[in-house]
């Protein structure tokens, strides 16, 4: 493992070469016991490269700014040392808190708050934390806050906030800091903080360890950095920042399909109802009424989904997230671009970036409030139902797949309208179709027979019966999340209470769409939905037990994808996977992919 390591003298970054990587192990790292034995109980035994290089530094005491590709693991690089910093604090009554992690969103928020409590809790330490966000009324953050919590999660609006009200003194703040994390850093300006975090900066005690994590590396990074970090070291995975580098895991696999706007349903019911994908799989649209019309779709043939955008009320988009994190359902649909501006007034963001005209490039930016930073766990497959409108965007939305070290795949529908912004995306990633080293290749599951094949059964739905569903499932959100506020305080880990899955039509599917009779598919899709069977047997998807939130057996080298190179492909030919001609992409290469 190479990682470029700087200290901030101007001294170029040098490249040093990590020991043995696969030696490296959490003791190792000298991580405390405690904490060793809770990662284990959550299944989680071997540090990822970020984390080896991080966690030695950051508990010397180092400033450190990460930045590592999205879902490498850096919220546990920096927690873990934050713990086990504070496991060693001198226990005297601070009228403030030791740590402060600021992040872009609620949603983040909630899910470092959720990280953290659950450390704690496994660690069996008396660490106390709270969350603050700007929707909690102001005596609620005096009572979190009274609490004299070790960590606090929230964002630098309500830092400020917290400020200006003298809900948080600057000299306690002065004398209790000793460490601050900027989580997203490469978000943080571009969500409009700069002004709240500069009113925290004259508050940080020169004492105090600062750490500064992003996915990609950017100019506001750099304003931070001089903003916050005084000495800092500098560790950057090789395959961030630069259009060059890889930005996608290589443990992903990427396809897309060639099809028109119009078939896209049809292709997306082809790939689901005839298992051709694995599960869980998350699909992407690009406006939330298509978003409602997918699931409308999908349950007319039996196929439960869940719908996630910004017009959902922000405790059913936290909700949503958790019972799909559990494993209660296995396909949600987000958009992650919202016309909504719900959240510009109350000084935090949640899914929209607020947008100030310096920013105003920062156009992609309004995609990432679902998607970036969010951990969709278990997610092996991401549809770009629509094309994303940037690469960065698509960067973001396939880093929701292939998380630490699990693999996963994605496929993009791509229609003639698309086909613009897919070269884009091509050539962003450094895919030359010269050099034989195609990135995205086509999907070779999906025949044109197996499409054509359902075409007859997958009626449209008609706008007026997604508007109408559209109303009511919003006012059953609305409903639920009040419902559940209060219920979610005393049981906060109950998910039954909604099914946020539940069908919009009142119709149940008619059992002809439900099923796909035998006689509709031809040889290659039976053998290829088999197969994609087969290896999820072999995962143990199929078992209930993970329906529970059980991880995962290894899934390594048992996807069927993966074999699906260009020699597994002409294997599958040979098997009798008999591969249309030209099936709707024009295309039949399989290229390697550019390591
Ligand atoms: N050492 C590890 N081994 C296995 N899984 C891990 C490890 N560290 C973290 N994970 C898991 O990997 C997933 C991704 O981690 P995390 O959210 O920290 O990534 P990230 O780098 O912050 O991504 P993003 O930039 O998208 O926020 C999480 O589900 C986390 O629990």
């Amino acid at each position: 493992m190479t990682l470029s390591l700087a200290e901030t003298t101007e001294k170029p970054p040098k490249e040093i070469e990590s020991e043995d990587e696969e030696e490296q192990t959490f003791e190792s790292l000298g991580l405390d016991g405690r904490l060793i034995r809770a990662l284990n109980k959550k299944k989680i035994d071997k540090p990822t490269p970020i984390q080896q290089v991080a966690i030695p530094l950051i508990l010397q005491g180092k400033d450190v700014v990460a930045r590592a590709k999205t879902g490498s693991g850096k919220t546990f690089a920096y927690l873990l040392p934050l713990l086990q910093k504070l496991f060693t604090l001198e226990p005297k009554k601070k009228l403030a808190p030791s740590a402060i992690v600021l992040v872009p969103t609620r949603e983040l928020s909630q899910q470092v708050y959720t990280e953290v409590s659950s450390l704690i809790e496994l660690c069996r330490v008396p660490l106390k934390v709270v969350q603050l966000t700007s929707s909690m009324p102001a005596p609620d953050w005096r009572t979190a806050l009274a609490a004299l919590p070790e960590i606090l999660v929230t964002t630098p609006a309500c830092v400020k906030k917290c400020l200006s009200d003298g809900v948080l003194q600057p000299t306690s703040i002065d004398e209790s800091l000793e460490i601050l994390v900027l989580d997203e850093a490469d978000l943080l300006l571009s969500y409009g903080y700069e002004g709240d975090i500069k009113a925290l900066t004259p508050h940080i005690p020169k004492r105090c360890q600062c750490l500064l994590m992003s996915a990609t590396s950017s100019d506001d990074v750099e304003k931070l950095k001089k903003l916050i970090l005084h000495n800092s070291y500098i560790l950057t995975l090789p395959e961030v920042g630069d259009i060059k580098d890889e930005v996608i895991p290589k443990n992903v696999q990427q396809f897309w399909i060639s099809c028109s706007a119009r078939d896209k349903l049809l292709y997306i019911l082809s790939l689901l109802k005839l298992e051709l994908v694995q599960k869980k799989v998350l699909i992407f649209t690009n406006t939330i009424d298509m978003g409602f019309r997918l699931k409308l779709f999908l349950e007319k043939f039996g196929i439960r989904s869940a719908v996630l955008n910004s017009e959902l009320p922000q405790n059913s988009r936290l909700h949503i997230l958790e019972e799909f994190n559990a494993g209660l359902f296995d396909y949600l649909i987000a958009t992650d671009t919202s016309k909504s501006k719900e959240n510009e007034d109350n000084g935090e963001s949640s899914i929209e970036p607020k947008k100030s005209k310096k920013h105003a490039k920062h156009k992609a930016d309004s995609e990432f409030g679902v998607v970036r930073g969010i951990d969709f766990k278990n997610v092996h497959t991401v549809v770009n139902l629509d094309m994303p409108q940037s690469a960065e965007g698509y960067v973001h939305r396939i880093g929701r797949t292939g998380r630490a070290y699990s693999t996963g795949a994605s496929i993009s529908l791509v229609s003639p309208d698309e086909m613009a912004i897919f070269e884009e995306i091509k050539s962003f990633l450094g895919d030359d179709e010269k050099d034989d080293s195609n990135l995205i290749a086509p999907f070779p599951l999906l025949t044109k027979n197996a499409v054509e094949s359902l075409r007859y059964r997958a009626e449209s739905v008609t706008k007026i019966a997604v508007r109408e569903s559209r109303a009511q499932d919003l006012r059953n959100e609305i409903l639920n999340s009040e419902k559940l506020k209060a219920h979610f305080e005393v049981n906060p880990r109950d998910l039954d209470l909604l099914k946020h899955d539940k069908a919009l039509s009142k119709k149940p599917p008619a059992p002809h769409l439900r099923d796909v009779p035998d006689y509709l598919l031809d040889a290659t899709t039976k053998e290829a939905s088999k197969t994609v069977k087969l290896a999820r047997a072999a995962m143990g998807n199929t078992n209930p037990a993970r329906r529970h939130g059980f991880k995962r057996k290894s899934k390594k080298n048992k996807d069927p994808l993966k074999t699906f190179t260009a020699e597994g492909h002409k294997r599958a030919r040979r098997g009798g996977m008999k591969q249309e001609g030209k099936d709707g992409n024009g295309n039949h290469r399989q290229k390697k992919r550019k390591t």
